[in-house]
């Protein structure tokens, strides 16, 4: 059942019915229609939350719930358009650096470019090893490295993981109510258009009852959340730019997948005015988060996006109290 669905959506001869694709935009303009999901509020939205640059008020977040799994929450984009383009550009342009392990094959790819790629795919001219180069790239990963064979992690693979990212993932734990959320391993997926993941699950983790954040940007996905077997019928929802999925509870474990990708965001490619007091927030590049109002500066990462999708993974890999795999 999950693969007959998985096929309906990414056929490439037609464009497939969308009808029953769950969208959280019209949840919300039309809540009491017999939907998929509904809204869910928390009892924490005054918190001060101390502005994390590049979100908006958490009293202005709009979260939902899939009533047929309980545990999996969709935050509908709570970036600022500035935010979006500081993760973006850390997606594109760091990332993807050594130390971190990314997909670049070493008989295609010379070193040059498996260590940096987004450099040497601004500074090559050649408009097809261009277009090669990026459509190459498909994952990098960060902490604890995804060992994509095995399916086991290995205490002695792996790079630091990145503070700002770390620091994302424990303030929306902590606004979901989750304490101690430790961001451990993350793999970052770059999606070209016509791309697709299949049906999986992500239990190489020790830990499966910390929840996992899965953050989008770009062109929209649809994204299918199955049961526990493949035999289960999936509900398709779409992930759009910004919008921040947490698997929890009984769905961490359910199959899901990634059978397309919907050309429909336009992001601007204005300058934008400047935030202030940024130096409160040294976890960040303060620098990057500067530079990229900068329409100039934005530019490439704007076209890169414009026909893709870039999605951030990222899981607890250790049991509470554990400081090493064992
Ligand atoms: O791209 C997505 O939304 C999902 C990615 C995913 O499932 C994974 O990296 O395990
Ligand atoms: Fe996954």
């Amino acid at each position: 059942m999950f693969k007959t669905v998985f096929k309906q959506y990414k056929v490439k001869s037609t464009s497939p019915d969308l009808s029953e694709v769950v969208s959280f935009d019209e949840i919300d303009d039309n809540p009491e229609k017999d939907s998929k999901a509904q809204r869910i509020s928390f009892n924490n939205e005054d918190t001060n939350w101390s502005e994390f640059p590049g979100l908006k008020s958490p009293r202005a977040w709009r979260t939902f719930v899939l009533k047929s799994h309980p545990g999996l929450l969709v935050i509908r984009n709570p970036f600022t358009d500035h935010g979006q383009r500081y993760w973006i550009a850390r997606c594109l342009r760091d990332y993807p650096r050594a130390p971190n392990i990314v997909n670049l094959n070493e008989r295609l790819f010379d070193d040059s470019v498996r260590c940096d790629w987004w450099k040497e795919l601004q500074e090559c001219k050649d408009p097809s090893e261009r277009h090669r180069i990026k459509a190459a790239m498909r994952w990098t990963t960060l902490g604890y490295h995804h060992d994509w064979d095995t399916k086991i992690y290995n205490e002695h693979s792996k790079s630091p993981f990145p503070e700002d990212l770390s620091r994302l993932c424990q303030l929306f734990s902590s606004y979901l109510g989750y304490q101690d959320f430790r961001s451990e391993a993350a793999i970052v997926n770059y999606y070209p258009l016509g791309s697709s993941l299949s049906g999986h699950t992500d239990h190489s983790e020790p830990n499966h009852l910390a929840p996992l954040f899965s953050f989008s940007f770009g062109q929209t996905a649809i994204f299918l959340i199955g049961g526990r077997t493949l035999e289960e019928k999936p509900t398709a929802i779409y992930l759009e730019s910004g919008d921040v999925l947490v698997m929890s509870g009984e769905s961490r474990l359910c199959y899901h997948a990634v059978p397309r990708i919907i050309q429909t965001t336009n992001m601007s490619t204005d300058s934008l005015p400047n935030e202030s007091k940024l130096e409160n927030f040294k976890f960040l590049d303060i620098d990057l988060f500067e530079q990229v109002a900068d329409s100039n500066y934005w530019q490439p990462f704007c076209s890169y996006i414009a026909d893709s999708r870039i999605n951030i993974n990222v899981r607890q890999v250790l049991k509470p109290g554990d400081l090493k795999l064992n």
